[in-house]
């Protein structure tokens, strides 16, 4: 199958965009296949892809990359600004309405409380000026400063409500943002998970969600919340115009005239030089393929130093040089990156800019020296006041509108990522419901058969499985063996359907699989994946109760479940019984070394670190993994089980296969195990070798024995056979 974005193949397509539609005749699917996971708003999906092209338009920029002042970018901005501001609004309102308007109302008044600052001290100051000539008048002087301490106790209050109300709508936004987000990523599925741009498109919507709880960097963030507060910005810049006015209409003059426009001199060429040289807003370099590996070992370097699970590896093989050492090189390698030695041309450029900056912000002076004879100290203090809170009003704005600009591919990609539905979801016109099948000899599960089928993990050439023939029946037991990479568990997660397969067909109990809710077949299944989840610092219950989590707190169906998973033996003598907390015993675990490590248990003890939680061995942890997967045993058509038993020594390896079996007693389950024991392969009615992507052998032991080929070959090198 081939993911299609548009006709001509630019960098959207070599980074897999989500088709549009789906390629059935590349894949040879059949009509009644899933749609893809098709952004629902296509036009803000591709005005999003289209800002992430490079400049020559060869590659993508990484996600999460600040977007340069293109002209293509500035239409797409707008278009996304358009095409989203609804969804906004309805957020924005749809939180806190009338907090919302107040919101608003109260950071346009923040605005003009400079004003009435400057305007309250330029009245104290020239009254005050009095004291020198001898002409003070106390009373009035007195007025004023009771005037000042009002205005100052008013803009505290002001300033208290104000913030306490924004606090309020922003956590409430927060929440409807995080909780968007959060639903988007649990409902979309594993296909739609590993699809390149779908992954670019989760992390730019994260970036935007994080945005909101001011935890973004790096992208220049702020949040369209946050952009709230350049209302406050407008409101000061028209409130210190209109005091420039007020100065100058007590007698027009040029002087005054040269005051408004000299004051936005600087801002206005800072303003424009900003948008003029590109050059320094494109860093090329920053997104070679070079630097991106770089940035990826420098990533993995810190990962290994601060990660507990590699603690054992680097001390024993004496790996920390190597890792500070390769960390250095590839920080410095980046530095490089980062701070391009700069042309002689740009030096010059910048020199040219800044030395005019200044020439402008000394001409903001003078109207000062023009005024100074004639214009009164207050007069002459408002007008730095007001110059210096416009100067840096309007270059406040000026970053606001560059971090808006960029959080507007942000909010792209969140309006479009929470639209997005699961790849393998049928449509609603084609779906069946899932029903047990009925197998020989009245024996009941799941009937599993898969023709030609082959699969490719996504980003990959070579298939993964190639032209899978299989038959299971209900109630069967197979066990899969082979080489290590041959592909075992990867058939487990497609017939699991965490994974669709591109071509051939999988039917589940005669059924076309994909006409099935892919969540409607693994509500009757239960698996034991290779590496079990731990859900750590969370209770045994928990961790146990997960299996079935309408069932998470029936403490008989939890201790049941403890029986079957052979865990009740360490579990029992627990301080805390099921609501101790598990750990995993990483190097950070703290122990307590007055309890007793050798408490007694199942096999060896467990070590505890406090009254309420315990850090378990791998095996013990596995009988929690199996324990929970029996938690839906007796719903379950189908055990999957991923060689989730390795770490049980051999006895209890035989006690968990002797339950496994007797809980289908009635043969009313098929189970199927991937094993590399041998002695494990006798609970097999079939056996099925996985060689290189493909079944290379399926049949009963016997039959294979006599075939005397790749499964007799297997059986032979395994010593617990003879
Ligand atoms: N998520 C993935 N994305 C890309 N490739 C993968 C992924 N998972 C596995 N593979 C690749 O698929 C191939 C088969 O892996 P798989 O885990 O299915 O083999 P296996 O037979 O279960 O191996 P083992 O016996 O070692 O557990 C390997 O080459 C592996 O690198």
């Amino acid at each position: 199958m081939g993911l299609r974005f548009r006709k001509s193949r630019t960098a959207a397509d070599r980074h897999g965009a989500p088709e549009l539609r789906q390629d059935t005749s590349a894949s040879g699917r059949s009509p009644s296949t899933p749609g893809p996971s098709t952004p629902p708003d296509t036009s803000v999906f591709d005005a999003w892809m289209a800002s992430r092209q490079s400049p020559d338009g060869q590659s993508m920029i990484p996600s999460g990359t600040p977007r340069s002042f293109t002209l293509q970018n500035i239409k797409s901005a707008i278009f996304i600004a358009q095409a989203c501001s609804g969804q906004m609004l309805r957020l924005f309102w749809g939180s806190h309405p009338i907090r919302m308007i107040l919101l608003l109302a109260l950071n346009v008044g923040r605005g003009t409380l400079s004003t009435f600052r400057y305007y309250s001290h330029a009245r104290i100051l020239d009254e005050a000026r009095l004291v020198a000539s001898g002409n003070v008048r106390f009373k009035k002087l007195s007025l004023l400063i009771a005037v000042d301490v009002l205005r100052m106790f008013i803009e505290n209050i002001f300033d208290t409500f104000s913030i306490s109300n924004e606090t309020i709508v922003q956590q409430s936004l927060r929440y409807q943002i995080e909780y968007l987000q959060i639903e988007t990523r649990l409902r979309l599925d594993i296909p739609a998970l590993s699809t390149p741009a779908i992954r670019d498109l989760l992390h730019e919507s994260d970036l935007f969600v994080q945005s909101f709880s001011g935890m973004g960097a790096g992208f220049g963030f702020l949040s369209p919340f946050d952009f709230v507060h350049t209302l406050t910005t407008i409101s000061e810049i028209f409130s210190q115009l209109f005091l420039l006015y007020t100065l100058s209409s007590r007698g027009f003059s040029w002087t005054h005239a040269i005051a408004v426009v000299s004051v936005f001199l600087p801002s206005i060429f800072s303003f424009l030089s900003s948008f003029c040289c590109q050059e320094d807003t494109w860093p090329h370099a920053l997104f070679s393929e070079e630097e991106r590996a770089i940035s990826e070992r420098h990533e993995q370097m810190r990962h290994l130093a601060y990660s507990d699970n590699f603690k054992a590896e680097i001390m024993l093989f004496g790996l920390g040089d190597w890792i500070l050492k390769t960390w250095a090189e590839t920080r410095r390698s980046l530095a490089g990156f980062q701070a391009p030695p700069r042309s002689s041309s740009a030096a010059m450029r910048e020199f040219a800019h800044s030395s005019v900056l200044e020439v402008l912000a000394m001409l903001q002076n003078i109207p000062l020296a023009l005024q100074f004879t004639h214009a009164s100290l207050g007069s002459v203090t408002l007008y730095r006041g007001a110059a210096q809170t416009l100067l840096h009003s309007v270059t406040g704005f000026r970053a606001s509108i560059r971090s808006f600009y960029n959080s507007l591919f942000l909010l792209a990609a969140f309006h479009t990522a929470i639209g997005l539905q699961p790849i393998l979801k049928p449509k609603e016109s084609e779906k069946v419901a899932y029903e047990s099948a009925m197998g020989p000899e009245g024996r009941k599960g799941m009937k599993i058969e898969a023709r030609y089928l082959s699969f490719t993990y996504p980003g990959r050439e070579k298939p993964t499985l190639r032209n899978i023939n299989l038959t299971i029946e209900p109630g069967e037991v197979v066990a899969i063996v082979g080489f290590n990479g041959g592909g075992k568990s990867t058939l487990m997660n497609v017939l699991l359907r965490l994974y669709d397969f591109q071509s051939g067909s999988l039917y589940i109990n005669d059924q076309d699989c994909r006409k099935y809710d892919p969540s409607d077949i693994q509500r009757h299944c239960t698996a034991l994946f290779q590496t079990a989840a731990k859900y750590t610092n969370q209770s045994v219950k928990e961790n146990t109760g997960v299996g079935k989590v309408e069932l998470i707190d029936s403490d008989p169906a939890i201790a049941a479940a403890l029986e079957n998973g052979g865990a009740r033996p360490f579990v029992d003598p627990l301080p805390r019984g099921l609501d101790t907390k598990l750990e995993f015993g990483g190097y950070g675990s703290y122990s307590n070394p007055s309890i007793p490590s050798d408490l007694p248990g199942y096999g060896r003890g467990y070590a505890p670190s406090q009254q309420d939680r315990v850090t378990l061995s791998g095996g013990q942890w596995q009988r929690i993994a199996i324990s929970r997967a029996f938690m839906r045993a007796d719903t379950s058509d189908l055990w999957l089980v991923d060689e989730g038993s390795a770490s049980l020594d051999p006895q209890a390896q035989t006690e968990f296969f002797e339950r496994l079996v007797r809980s289908r007693a009635d043969r009313s389950k098929t189970i199927i195990f991937i094993t590399h024991t041998m002695s494990t392969v006798r609970w097999a009615d079939k056996i099925a070798v996985v060689d290189n992507g493909t079944i290379a052998e399926f049949g009963s032991h016997k039959d294979l024995m006599l075939r005397n080929g790749a499964y007799a070959q297997l059986h032979r090198a395994m010593p617990e056979a003879h």
